[in-house]
């Protein structure tokens, strides 16, 4: 693999992006009848993945962890049932859209990179999911909504009993689809460490315009059967008993954190270390009642409950949250457990390093965000022939707040 060039390439076609994944699923769906059918109807969340997850792998060429990323990658694609021959077809039609992209830029030496670091890629992902099936993992995992309990307008926790023991760590989280929207996944932190009844939690806020959560929250119900994929993600205990810890989560970010701090209370409860549960308002510190539980069973654990004021926007929960880590003193000393919206997740260890902790010992999940494309600017030409959507200051909205 030449890792110079594939990035030199990425970044030419990144600028292109829209074009490329347009170019690819045309390929892909034109030259590979029924292959349409494995991709959700509404397949503009599904252009956005695509793409995060090749930045994530061209962004980690050099990394150790790339390798286990595109096992566990490989092993949760077993979920859509992908086979080697669709790997193989994959790889055709995105090698054909990056050339198409790309322009003078694709030379042979380029495409000879790319071709090598695609089978590289399918390698690890097919080695990942044959080593699952050969441990006799299934595919996915059926599992009957037992509870479904509702927080507000936009929140709600359901409690699923899975069919087959779901083997998995405190912190991990799992894939969930549901047949009132088909063939659509997405990722929701398992919100409890493993109980002897083998349920799990799911705690869902929903997103304006997302079909999934909004089914989740207002639609779903006890008796209705989810599917959930092979349980993954690294944000599972790494302190060794008696070290510091701080754990901070913002919204649903709670979930993981509830499951590490059960995990802790069972294993653990002389346990020294702070939570901070952040929220977008008061209405939304859903946690608190259960926080306060967990306080009982580890007294060694102080707890800083942060909500934006009234009327006032919601990341105003992040600045308030920022300046009490500030505030905070002995951080090089402490693991940091982090869980919340990416541009939080990111905001806040950019804090934490300046702070002097140390990056390695801040734990969150790597999840490749999923958002719009690349903002990388284009050429002056591609500016004129495509400019780019205006920007609107909206409050409300998800979008990081330097936009
Ligand atoms: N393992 C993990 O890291 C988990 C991550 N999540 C993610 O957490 C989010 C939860 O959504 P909600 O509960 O609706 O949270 P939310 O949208 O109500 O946000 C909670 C708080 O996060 C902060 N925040 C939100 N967007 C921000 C931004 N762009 N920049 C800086 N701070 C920001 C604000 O302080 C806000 O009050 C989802 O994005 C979900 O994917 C959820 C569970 C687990």
């Amino acid at each position: 693999m030449d890792p110079q060039l594939l990035r030199a390439t990425f970044a030419v076609v990144e600028r292109r992006a829209e074009q490329a994944v347009t170019f690819f699923y045309s390929h892909l769906f034109w030259n590979n009848p029924g292959v349409r059918e494995l991709f959700p109807q509404d397949m503009l969340p599904q252009r956005d993945r695509l793409f995060a997850a090749l930045t994530h792998v061209v962004t980690h060429l050099e990394d150790p962890g790339l390798g286990p990323y595109l096992g566990q990658l490989g092993r949760d694609h077993r979920k859509f049932l992908a086979s080697p021959a669709l790997y193989a077809a994959v790889g055709e039609s995105l090698l054909a859209a990056f050339a198409h992209a790309a322009g003078s830029a694709w030379t042979v030496d380029a495409e000879k990179a790319w071709s090598e670091a695609y089978g590289l890629v399918s390698e690890l992902m097919l080695a990942g999911a044959d080593e699952a099936a050969a441990a006799g993992e299934p595919s996915w995992w059926d599992a009957d909504v037992v509870r479904h309990e509702r927080y507000g307008d936009d929140l709600a926790v359901l409690t699923l009993r899975p069919r087959r023991p779901l083997p998995y760590l405190p912190g991990q989280y799992v894939s969930v689809s549901s047949l009132r929207v088909p063939r659509v996944w997405r990722t929701y932190s398992l919100g409890n460490a493993p109980r002897p009844d083998g349920t799990v939690d799911l705690h869902v806020s929903r997103i304006p315009g997302g079909a999934m959560s909004t089914a989740l929250v207002t639609e779903t119900g006890p008796g209705e059967v989810l599917r959930l994929s092979a349980p993954g993600g690294g944000l599972t205990a790494r302190t060794a008993p008696g070290g510091l810890r701080t754990y901070i989560c913002a919204g649903t970010g709670w979930a993981p954190v509830r499951a590490l701090l059960e995990e802790a209370a069972a294993g653990e409860p002389e346990l020294e270390g702070r939570l901070f549960v952040v929220a977008r308002a008061k209405e939304y510190l859903y946690a608190r009642g259960e926080a306060e539980l967990l306080k009982e069973r580890l007294p060694g654990l102080s707890v800083t409950y942060i909500a934006a004021a009234p009327r006032q926007r919601r990341d105003q929960a992040t600045e308030r949250l920022l300046q009490a880590l500030r505030a905070c003193v002995h951080w090089p000393a402490h693991d940091v457990y982090l869980a919340g919206p990416p541009a939080f997740v990111t905001e806040v260890s950019e804090v934490l390093e300046e702070l002097g902790t140390d990056p390695a010992r801040t734990h969150h999940d790597t999840l490749p965000s999923v958002g719009r494309f690349t903002t990388r600017p284009g050429t002056a030409a591609e500016r004129l022939l495509g400019p780019p959507a205006p920007l609107w200051h909206n409050p409300d909205a998800r979008a990081p707040r330097d936009l």
